[in-house]
């Protein structure tokens, strides 16, 4: 059985590996790592490179077949207009590494500017809503789409990013093996 190792103990980013990766074939481990980048990623390369030490991390301290790390960040435009954005990489023990980003969406002004003054996501999620850990649960994503794509749901789209992109490599190296 082959072992996906988690950088992170957050229940939706688990719950979306485990959605992807049967779990007849598959032993999952999970644990915190460091992100290397800061706590609230401002740019879609800090959050990318958070995804990437993330999975790197975790490999090989759980010594897995498969390490895989998602981060969320935002992003701000040319227009001023503030997007959730959020990356997810899988690396193995051979040292291939794919990489995939997810579903964004604009998050209104007055979280915005929330975050402009340094403010963290997930704290300013639980004022706006009054209610606790939307992080761990809905996600900002699930708030502001009324629930029709939850946090889980978009970290599921990146794991099968991530596994096809993984799948593809792999069966292009075996074909090619065998016409050697
Ligand atoms: O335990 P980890 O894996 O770190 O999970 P996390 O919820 O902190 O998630 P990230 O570090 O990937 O997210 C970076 C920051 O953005 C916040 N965040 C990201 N997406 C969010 C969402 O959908 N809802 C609420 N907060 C979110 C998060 O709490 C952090 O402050
Ligand atoms: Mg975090």
């Amino acid at each position: 059985m082959k072992k996906i190792a988690i950088g992170t103990r957050n229940q939706t980013k688990i719950a979306a590996v485990q959605a992807v990766f049967p779990k007849e074939a598959y032993e999952f481990v999970f644990s915190n790592v460091p992100s290397g980048v800061s706590n609230q990623p401002f740019s879609d390369e800090e959050t990318l490179q958070g995804a990437i030490n993330r999975a790197k991390n975790i490999v090989i301290k759980e010594d897995a077949d498969i390490g895989i790390g998602l981060e969320g960040g935002v992003v701000v435009d040319q227009n001023k207009t503030m997007w959730l954005c959020n990356w997810g990489a899988l690396v193995d023990r051979s040292g291939i590494v794919v990489v995939a980003s997810g579903a964004r969406i604009p998050l209104p002004s007055e979280v915005a500017d929330e975050l402009m003054n340094g403010k963290e996501l997930a704290e300013v999620m639980d004022e706006y809503t009054g209610k606790r850990n939307i992080r761990t649960n809905e996600g900002a994503i699930g708030v502001f789409t009324n629930g029709f794509v939850n946090r889980t749901e978009m970290y599921v789209h990146i794991v099968k990013l991530l596994a096809g992109q993984y799948e593809f490599l792999i069966r292009k190296d075996e074909k090619e093996y065998e016409n050697n």
